[in-house]
């Protein structure tokens, strides 16, 4: 774009910034020391929150002793985190690890899946027992989907084994980082399931891949980190743990440092498109945009820009 160009637009915008608004962009670090950190903020059983940079929040699964399988409680915490990260101005960025435990997750709590079968034969009618099992895969389904509801980007960064739930869990992500350690199964035929919280809806459209994500749904086999590599599962491969989490937080770092406004229409809009036509997406981002580009991000990246110095936005 030409200065000429550059000027006309900056002109036009500083007519529709808010009278007495400073045009000034202001301080990343002065808004994130104001910010509490996520680990005072919120307080989870089965999720650990830290703050390791401005505006990022490192989400860490917390039941080490059953290598991180979903419960019940864990299910109800990611999907009361997610929604409250969604709405959160100090957090512009998730990064998702399985924290100290020895996998990322071994999928869906075995011994919880037997207290429902318990709670189940406790039931004497079938369209009863029919009614409770709706609400537990719904509420599932649900923390599956909050990921993808929360227009705060989500990287996960996934050691050793991801199994069942963990593998629906990480194709509602929006980037997927792994260890070279890492193995994934879609496991659910194994325990007599098919799939039902997202994995058969969304990995098809993550790898768009067909023939391979059905042999591994149908098979339940273990794969590792080179081929979840080679298919586009995960973008990128660390030597290890610590590598792999300095790798995801610079990530939401830079991310981080970017317009909220802008990242967030981004994920809001490449959503959308995910399952809506190609005029679907246009129409949906341009009603976004509408909004968007009145906003001051829009003026200080673009002055920014101009200047050479970096921008820095105000909360969203
Ligand atoms: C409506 C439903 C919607 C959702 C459906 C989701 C479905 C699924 O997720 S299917 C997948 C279910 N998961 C599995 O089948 C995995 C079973 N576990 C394993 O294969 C291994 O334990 C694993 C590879 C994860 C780890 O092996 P490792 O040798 O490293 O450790 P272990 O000694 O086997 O396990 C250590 C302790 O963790 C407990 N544990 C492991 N997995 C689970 C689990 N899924 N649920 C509950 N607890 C689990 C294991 O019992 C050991 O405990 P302890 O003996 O007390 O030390």
């Amino acid at each position: 774009m030409n200065k000429l160009a550059v000027g006309a637009i900056l002109s036009s915008l500083r007519t529709m910034a808010r009278p007495g608004a400073p045009i000034t962009a202001r301080n990343l670090c002065a808004a994130a020391n104001s910010a509490p950190n996520a680990s005072e903020k919120y307080k989870f059983k089965t999720l650990k929150l830290t703050t390791p940079s401005p505006f990022v929040v490192h989400v860490e699964f917390n039941r080490p002793e059953r290598m991180n399988a979903f419960n019940r409680q864990l299910w109800t915490e990611i999907k009361d985190c997610f929604d409250q990260l969604h709405g959160d101005p100090d957090c512009r960025v998730v990064v998702l690890s399985g924290g100290s435990s020895k996998h990322f997750t071994a999928g869906i709590d075995l011994f919880d899946m037997m207290k429902l079968g318990q709670e189940l034969g406790a039931i004497e009618e079938v369209g009863r027992r029919g009614r409770l099992l709706e609400g537990t895969i719904k509420l599932y389904q649900d923390c599956i989907s909050s990921l993808e509801h929360c227009y705060k980007p989500v990287i996960v960064a996934v050691h050793s084994a991801c199994i069942g739930a963990g593998l629906n869990l990480i194709t509602a992500a929006d980037v997927r980082y792994c260890t070279r350690d890492a193995w994934f199964s879609l496991k659910e035929v194994d325990i007599g399931l098919a799939a039902d919280v997202g994995a058969l809806q969304r990995f098809p459209r993550v790898v768009g891949n067909q023939s391979w994500v059905r042999e591994l749904a149908f098979t339940a086999r273990k794969f590792a980190s080179d081929e979840a590599f080679s298919h586009g599962l995960v973008s990128r491969l660390f030597e290890n743990k610590e590598e792999l989490l300095q790798g995801a937080i610079k990530l939401a770092a830079e991310i981080a440092s970017k317009s909220p406004i802008a990242v967030q229409g981004t994920k809001k809009n490449i959503v959308y498109s995910g399952d809506h036509t190609v005029q679907e997406g246009l129409d949906h981002i341009r009603a976004i945009n509408m909004l968007n580009l009145q906003s001051e991000d829009f003026l200080n990246a673009i002055m920014a820009s101009q200047s050479k110095e970096t921008p820095v936005f105000s909360k969203l």
